[in-house]
């Protein structure tokens, strides 16, 4: 298991007014698919604008143990040096997967289907989260798990797998809306002989589906009776790719409540990814009232990207529609700190997932948001929240930190949240961050000081 690091405690306070213009770093989902698919296919591929945060880098230590290449050049793109589909080595070590489900769940899927044998193992809060998605559809496909020595049971790490070769296509009806479970299906799929079918009653995330698509790969996408039906064909070859990651909409977010919230703030946040699964969150600021602009709309890496103008705004609570979630999956933390300064009450519904991500996010930021003084029912799928009617929360005192649980997204909203109150928010440890956005609190600083 990953070791604990010693914790990073950081007070966020009241800032000057978010203005100029920041640009997040790279897309996370996309940076991960970047170097497995790379690390699958014949050639050389180049990478622009990756995530260089440790979630990506647990991927790409993993692929080189794996027997790809993953190196950085000098001027900061990343070569990937494939091995092609069936060509990866069994490691010799176990993998460390750190904080990171996407890095453990898409590379069990992609194991699955290779005759090797692998450990991995995560750090405390990956221990805990739910394996056994995954696990199921790929022993269907004949893989094996096994717990790793020292481990109670094979739905959570560590565990230790062995990938069948050949695997047995499946056809897979997701039982949760999970990109991380189709993708794990599609990736095992790749180099299975026949085809491998996914269903997804409820749309999520497509990255997985654009980029094998981009990489060569036979897959189809139908819409059949309100379901999306993906179809991989397996002993797939993949050809090298040239990259662009576009920003990250996830990291965006926080800077957009953070605009949004802050009197006087004028922010631009260059180069967004606006994927339609991935930007609901926007649209549901946008009808709180916020004042969210798209400029430039383009596409980056065959996404769509915008840079988005937000101005400070008075928000009123709403409803959210539960079938928005998938879309906005990771935002809700950071839309819980906008709805507990909006004038009204928010309602959230249909958010289970919630409770299985890096931590129990709808405890956990139900806890952090009650102590920095905001009004919170936590109900079983989802937090009430009545808002302050843009009325600062008073924070919370220096002694009492509020508690991350090992996840980078608490810690970030509840920065954002410090901004807001009149005291300042005690984040106990703010070292989670560098999983998805290591340069948060530069930017933060930057933007807040950028008059
Ligand atoms: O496929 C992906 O890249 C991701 C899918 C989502 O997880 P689930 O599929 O478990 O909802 C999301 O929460 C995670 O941050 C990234
Ligand atoms: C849930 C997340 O990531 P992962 O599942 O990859 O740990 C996240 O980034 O919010």
């Amino acid at each position: 298991m990953s070791q604990p690091e010693t914790p990073s405690p950081r007070r966020f306070s009241v800032a000057g007014p978010l203005t100029g213009r920041v640009r997040v770093p790279g897309d996370k989902s996309i940076s991960h698919r970047s170097i497995m698919f790379g690390a699958l296919a014949v050639g050389r591929t180049t990478v622009t604008g990756l995530l260089e945060g440790e979630d990506v880098m647990a991927t790409a230590a993993a692929m080189r143990a794996m027997g790809a290449g993953v190196e950085r050049t000098r001027d900061g793109a990343w070569n990937i040096d494939g091995v092609g589909v069936g060509g990866l080595l069994q490691p010799q070590a176990a993998l460390d997967m750190g904080n990171s489900g996407t890095s453990t769940r898409l590379l069990m899927g992609v194991i699955a289907s290779h005759g090797i044998t692998a450990t991995l193992t995560g750090d405390a809060s990956l221990s805990k989260r739910p394996m056994g998605r995954v696990t199921e559809p790929l022993s269907q496909m004949g893989a094996d798990f096994t717990c790793a020595p020292g481990a109670n049971n094979s739905q959570t790490l560590p565990l230790t797998m062995r990938g069948a070769h050949p695997a047995v296509p499946i056809e897979y009806r997701l039982p949760v809306a999970s990109a991380q479970v189709k993708s794990a299906v599609l990736l095992a799929g790749l180099n299975t002989p026949g085809i491998t079918t996914v269903i997804e009653p409820v749309p999520t995330r497509d990255h997985t589906e654009r980029m094998l698509t981009g990489f060569g790969a036979q897959l189809t996408v139908e819409e059949i009776d309100g379901d999306r039906v993906i179809r991989i064909h397996g002993e797939a070859n993949l050809r090298a790719q040239q990259i662009v990651v576009p920003g990250d909409p996830s990291s965006a977010a926080f800077f957009v409540v953070a605009a949004l919230l802050v009197e006087g703030s004028d922010l631009v946040i260059e180069n967004v990814g606006l994927n339609p699964t991935r930007a609901a969150l926007f649209d549901v600021l946008r009808q709180m009232g916020g004042s969210i602009e798209e400029l430039d709309r383009r596409e980056v890496g065959g996404e769509p990207v915008a840079d988005l103008r937000v101005r400070h705004s008075a928000l009123t609570g709403i409803d959210v529609d539960p079938a928005v979630a998938p879309a906005m999956i990771d935002e809700f933390p950071v839309l819980f700190v906008a709805a507990s300064l909006a004038k009204g009450r928010t309602v959230t519904s249909g958010l289970d997932e919630l409770r299985v991500k890096e931590s129990d996010r709808l405890a956990a930021m139900a806890a952090a948001l009650t102590l920095a003084g905001a009004r919170i029912e936590e109900r079983e799928d989802g937090l009430v929240i009545d808002g302050t009617g843009g009325t600062p929360l008073t924070g919370t005192t220096t002694d009492e930190a509020v508690v991350t649980h090992l996840d980078h997204r608490i810690a970030m909203s509840m920065a954002i949240a410090g901004l807001a109150s009149t005291g300042g928010v005690e984040v106990d440890d703010t070292a989670p961050i560098r999983t998805s956005f290591p340069t948060f609190e530069v930017l933060l600083a930057q933007a807040a000081s950028a008059q």
